[in-house]
């Protein structure tokens, strides 16, 4: 009965049989969920390239607006074909719930380099890695989508490339925004908010090298002692200076070497 209650467990069943039954995959593991999705690991039987299964949760699959957002993270995959965000092979329902298949990304988020491994960045590197990612932000602009979910859990390291994953919160890139207008920088349809989360990513890169000298917190400015040049940067990022007009007039206003 479609009110009936799917617990998630069994939707995993569900899926593990949909899956088994599909001629082309097999069934791997259970990756992770979000606020919206399961993810699941297939292999693809004759090729055996690893895919990712995202499916809306069952406790979402009668919720119309919920749907919607499920499905335009798919309509804009299939939009974008850019080597550092996953292509869409498959789409398709399993029990109600909208599901697609993606290329995996074989890497480490910053999560998991940051808070597993305990990765250190040095100032030098943590700018070489954000000006990647800028370079990556200019071009998804420039392909008419923003983000706006750019968190270290959806940003992968695959042998020295970023990859960008999640795309939950992404929307068209809307070129008329006053900026003056914006409350929430992190929902901004347009620049703003996907540099907002790129100063926060820094954040977290310039941070994995900081040891706190007392128990005391204080700002970042404070606690980080940046090179002038790397403070402005990130709080034209953060919007605590002005903002830059775009990715592309951020990624030209990196700091130089011999600015640190
Ligand atoms: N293409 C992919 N390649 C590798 N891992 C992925 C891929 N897509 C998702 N994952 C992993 O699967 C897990 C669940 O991801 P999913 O995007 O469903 O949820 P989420 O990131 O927590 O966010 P949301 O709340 O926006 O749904 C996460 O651990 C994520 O790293």
């Amino acid at each position: 009965m479609w009110w009936k209650r799917i617990s998630e467990k069994n939707f995993d069943r569900i899926v593990e049989h949909f899956i088994a039954e599909h001629p082309d995959f097999s069934f791997k593991k259970f990756l992770g969920y979000g606020s919206y999705g399961r993810a699941y690991l297939i292999e693809d039987c004759s090729s055996k390239k690893l895919f990712v299964l995202k499916c809306l949760r069952p406790k979402h699959r009668h919720h119309k607006k919920t749907i919607y957002k499920f499905k335009q993270e798919i309509h804009i995959l299939q939009q974008l074909s850019l080597p550092y965000v996953p292509a869409i092979h498959l789409t398709g329902t399993i029990d109600d719930c909208p599901f697609f298949i993606m290329d995996y990304v074989n890497g480490q988020t910053f999560e998991q380099l940051i808070f597993q491994d305990g990765a250190k960045f040095t100032i030098v590197r943590s700018l070489a890695i954000t000006k990647q990612l800028l370079e990556q932000i200019t071009q998804l602009h420039n392909h008419g989508i923003v983000h706006r979910d750019l968190r270290i859990p959806n940003i992968l390291l695959v042998e020295q490339q970023l990859h960008i994953i999640d795309f939950g919160l992404a929307t068209t890139y809307q070129k008329e925004i006053d900026i003056s207008t914006i409350e929430n920088p992190k929902r901004a349809a347009n620049h703003i908010s996907d540099l907002y989360f790129v100063g926060h990513f820094l954040l977290f890169l310039l941070y994995s090298n900081y040891k706190p000298s007392n128990k005391k917190e204080k700002a970042w400015q404070q606690e980080l002692q940046l090179p002038i040049a790397v403070q402005d940067f990130l709080e034209r990022l953060l919007w605590i200076q002005e903002p830059f007009p775009s990715a592309l007039v951020a990624l030209q206003s990196i700091p130089q070497l011999a600015d640190i």
